[in-house]
């Protein structure tokens, strides 16, 4: 069997407890089959940069890398995080066009790529992730490396027109025909891809997911929506119950129910909106409303990035504006806290949740809808309200879907979970259960490689082709 090497900007090394849905996916799937992981230290350096550090845990080897401060600034909280995030989120008003960054994100890569190429086996499977290593492969190839590659984009992919107002939108997205297998997390996503290639990327779509690069060159684009280890969450859930944080939890509500949002402090995610939303309920359904309990559990993320910084107290102030409107002297609507919690605490907080509030503006996946889903009583759960512009809605239509920018249709959305018959309830979670049982982390990671190993031909890779 080949070696499978994966890189990622970001990489769960052992003992690391940090929010995120890649990470989380990545660790479940080189669990199974074992690597290399290859990304970022998560540290910076006053200057140089490039210092390789090496761990071990059972199977994984773990190799990473420092960023010197300004290449970190350039490539990961510069074109990283203000320039590719926006655009492939639909936000073109938050782009940042500076050439300066993108300057920086190829220089990262091309560091990326000459510290990885020493490392790879002519018969190495290289799986490289997200808009971060966009390039990767195409330096790769430059630097001899004939193995075969894929990508998988963890966000969505825009429109073409979107992705098209970038700035030398041809020269960055190109680089992507370098790879064997083009992954993304749903069948919208691979038309948005198939649309910009043939549009703007002077490439064809070939037929049966094949896409054909400029000078000839043919590369697969599919969809592989991410999973989560359901078995696991399903497990784990019953017994976070008798962790003290989640008894205080459920002590601390009583004689009320618990409405819970988990998600990185991101834009993206719609925490405005899904804060209006609320308030618009307890508004609106004035009656019942002292019946719910809102935690909103946000640990800050890219907390260097501006739009981030000015997220944070845009949200403060909401917060504080509904808990003063709404509060009374023996409850407090909104609890918002900017901490993250290690996984297992949250599958009890799940598991005490009557509802699931999961509103993002735009997700490539979403994979909290999925744990929240997974860490129900199968005997009483609670039920999920989903953005529709999730990359999670597409498969999960037992959920309540909303539009996460129409308040009165999130309100109605609470009041419809918060009043729904035990019946409905578990008739809607055990369709969305056994598509998560059927989808799991393990499917997505063997329906990739199985893809990148045997459904793609070779003809055509090596140096010079890219
Ligand atoms: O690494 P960070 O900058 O701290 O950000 C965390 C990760 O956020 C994004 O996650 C995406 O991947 C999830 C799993 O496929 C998906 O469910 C979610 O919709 C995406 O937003 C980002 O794409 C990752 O690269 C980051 O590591
Ligand atoms: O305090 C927190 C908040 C979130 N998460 C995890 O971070 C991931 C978030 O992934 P998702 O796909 O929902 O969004 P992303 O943050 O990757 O955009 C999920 O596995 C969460 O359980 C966590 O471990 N602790």
């Amino acid at each position: 069997m080949s070696r499978l090497v994966v890189v990622s900007n970001r990489v769960a090394t052992p003992g690391e407890s940090r929010a995120g849905g890649l990470a989380v996916g990545l660790e479940a799937a080189l669990r199974e089959r074992g690597g290399i992981w290859f990304g970022w230290s998560g540290k910076s350096v006053r200057e140089g940069g490039g210092e390789l550090h090496e761990a071990r845990e059972g199977n994984i080897r773990y190799v990473t890398m420092d960023l010197s401060r300004t290449d970190l600034d350039a490539y990961y909280n510069g074109f990283s995080n203000r320039t590719l995030w926006p655009l492939l989120h639909f936000r073109l008003d938050l782009v940042d066009y500076d050439r300066n960054t993108r300057i920086g994100y190829a220089r990262v890569n091309a560091l990326f790529a000459d510290k990885l190429a020493p490392l790879l086996r002519e018969d190495d499977v290289v799986w490289i992730h997200d808009y971060h290593l966009i390039p990767l492969a195409s330096l790769l190839r430059e630097r001899g490396i004939g193995c075969r590659m894929g990508f998988f984009l963890h966000v969505p992919m825009p429109s073409a027109d979107l992705a098209a107002a970038l700035p030398d939108h041809a020269r960055l997205f190109s680089t992507l025909y370098a790879y064997d297998l083009v992954g993304f997390q749903t069948l919208r996503d691979v038309e948005r891809f198939q649309d910009y290639v043939r549009l703007f990327g002077g490439g064809r779509v070939a037929g049966d997911g094949m896409l054909e690069a400029p000078g000839g060159r043919r590369f697969r684009a599919a969809a592989f929506p991410i999973g989560i280890d359901t078995d696991q969450i399903a497990t784990e859930a019953p017994r976070a119950l008798s962790k003290p944080t989640v008894r205080s939890l459920r002590e601390s509500l009583r004689p009320r129910e618990l409405v819970i949002g988990v998600d990185r402090l991101d834009y993206s995610k719609g925490l405005p909106e899904r804060f209006r939303g609320f308030a618009r309920y307890l508004e609106r359904h004035g009656s019942r409303k002292r019946g719910l309990t809102y935690l909103q559990i946000a640990p800050v993320s890219r907390g260097e990035v501006a739009e981030y910084k000015l997220l944070r107290t845009e949200l403060e102030r909401i917060a504080g504006h509904i808990n003063g409107s709404h509060a009374t002297a023996d409850w407090t609507p909104l609890r918002y806290v900017n901490r993250n919690f290690a996984r297992g605490t949250l599958t009890g907080f799940y598991r005490i949740a009557r509802i699931g509030l999961v509103t993002p503006l735009r997700d490539g996946m979403n994979l909290v809808a999925k744990e929240y889903v997974a860490a129900q009583d199968p005997d009483d759960p609670g039920v999920l309200v989903l953005s529709m512009l999730a990359g999670a809605a597409y498969a999960m239509r037992e959920a309540l879907l909303v539009n996460p920018y129409d308040l009165d249709g999130v309100a109605d959305a609470i009041d419809t979970a918060a009043r729904m018959p035990r019946d409905e309830r578990i008739e809607r979670w055990q369709a969305l259960m056994a598509y998560l049982r059927e989808n799991d982390i393990d499917a997505w990671c063997r329906s990739y490689l199985d893809a990148l190993m045997f459904d793609v031909p070779r003809k055509g890779a090596g140096k010079g082709t890219a």
